[in-house]
């Protein structure tokens, strides 16, 4: 049964599975290898949880209780005695191989593992624990307090117990799951990202600006945000880490990243959680910058 969770990577991500997880009564460890990033994650999961108390989804004892219930850290000692460990680090695929490996040897012989990632592969992840059985795919959508979905994505070695203990965390966690196969990028962000690319071409070829191609798909096809705000709120790096596991794991010239989104990225524009991407954050309102 899973009771203590832990979270590696106190990012955007990171700091809205710690959310739910606390605001369901989970015990929760948070690490980052940035002590600066650890005290943001707390601020802003507690900034989150007071917007969730004004709208009246929850109580401030809910929310005081929620906080009391997370402890940061750098070391991945505060994971030892942990049931479950999601990591939700950095979209690269060594990052995360290290980070398993760094980890394992401190877990739990019983504990299980897995992984946020947005597209890389799990199977090649879970070769990178000893526990390639208790691994799996947690896809979590942002924001995470808001969004319905989890996707669970079973690598070729997870077993039964360990889906279904997942499947029912994700359920407790009030979210609802989709089981995608193994493929570069799983369902959401195989159809999504390649969306969000051709909006950056759209651009690119100078077709439409920022404000008339994310109005356009915002008022013509009902979208909750343009493909260029949403590519700012997911961050630019993610969305280039996507479209190259697309590219390079389905070989398909389809899937080419966009020039512009490279050299957005190159220039470190992430997008909203550094103040600059298709839109400038620095002021009151975002401006488009093109
Ligand atoms: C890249 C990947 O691997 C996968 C992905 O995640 S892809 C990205 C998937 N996500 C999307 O596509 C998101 C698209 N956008 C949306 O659906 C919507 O814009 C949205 C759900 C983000 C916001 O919807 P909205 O109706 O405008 O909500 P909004 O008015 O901002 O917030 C309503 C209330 O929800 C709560 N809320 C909003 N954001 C929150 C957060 N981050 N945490 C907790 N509560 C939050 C607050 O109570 C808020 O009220 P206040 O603004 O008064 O504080
Ligand atoms: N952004 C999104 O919309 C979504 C992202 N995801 C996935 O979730 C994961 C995290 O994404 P996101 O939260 O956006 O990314 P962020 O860049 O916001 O956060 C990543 C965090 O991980 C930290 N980190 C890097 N290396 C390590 C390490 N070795 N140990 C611990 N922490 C580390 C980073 O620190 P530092 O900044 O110092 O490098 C940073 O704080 C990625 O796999 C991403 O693909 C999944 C769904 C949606």
């Amino acid at each position: 049964m899973i009771e203590k969770v832990g979270v590696i990577g106190a990012g955007q991500m990171g700091n809205g599975i710690a959310h739910v997880c606390a605001l369901s009564k989970f015990d929760v460890k948070l690490i980052d290898i940035n002590e600066a990033q650890l005290k943001k994650a707390l601020q802003t999961i507690d900034t989150n949880m007071s917007r969730q108390v004004k709208r009246g989804f929850i109580t401030e004892d809910d929310h005081q209780a929620a906080l009391s219930r997370i402890a940061t850290g750098q070391s991945y000692e505060l994971l030892k005695d942990c049931d479950f460990i999601i990591e939700a680090a950095t979209e690269k695929e060594e990052i995360k191989k290290e980070i398993m490996k760094a980890l394992c040897p401190v877990l739990k012989p019983e504990a299980m593992l897995a992984s946020n990632t947005s597209s890389i592969s799990i199977t090649r992840l879970a070769a990178a624990t000893d526990r390639p059985s208790k691994f799996i795919g947690m896809h979590f959508m942002n924001p995470v307090p808001l969004m319905q979905l989890v996707e669970l994505i079973r690598g070729l070695a997870t077993d039964d117990e360990t889906y279904t203990a997942v499947k029912t965390l994700a359920e407790k966690l009030g979210k609802t799951t989709a089981s995608s196969e193994d493929f570069p990028a799983f369902i959401v962000n195989r159809i999504l990202l390649p969306m969000i690319n051709e909006a950056v071409y759209t651009l690119y070829e100078g077709v439409g600006s920022v404000d008339s191609i994310d109005t356009a798909m915002r008022l013509g096809a009902n979208h909750p945000m343009g493909p260029l705000e949403l590519a700012d709120f997911i961050g630019l790096d993610v969305c280039l880490a996507v479209m190259q596991v697309l590219y390079d794991g389905l070989a398909d010239s389809k899937y080419r990243p966009c020039p512009l989104l490279v050299k957005y990225v190159e220039a470190g524009w992430y997008g909203k959680k550094v103040g600059r991407g298709f839109y400038d954050y620095s002021g009151e309102t975002p401006i488009p910058t093109r």
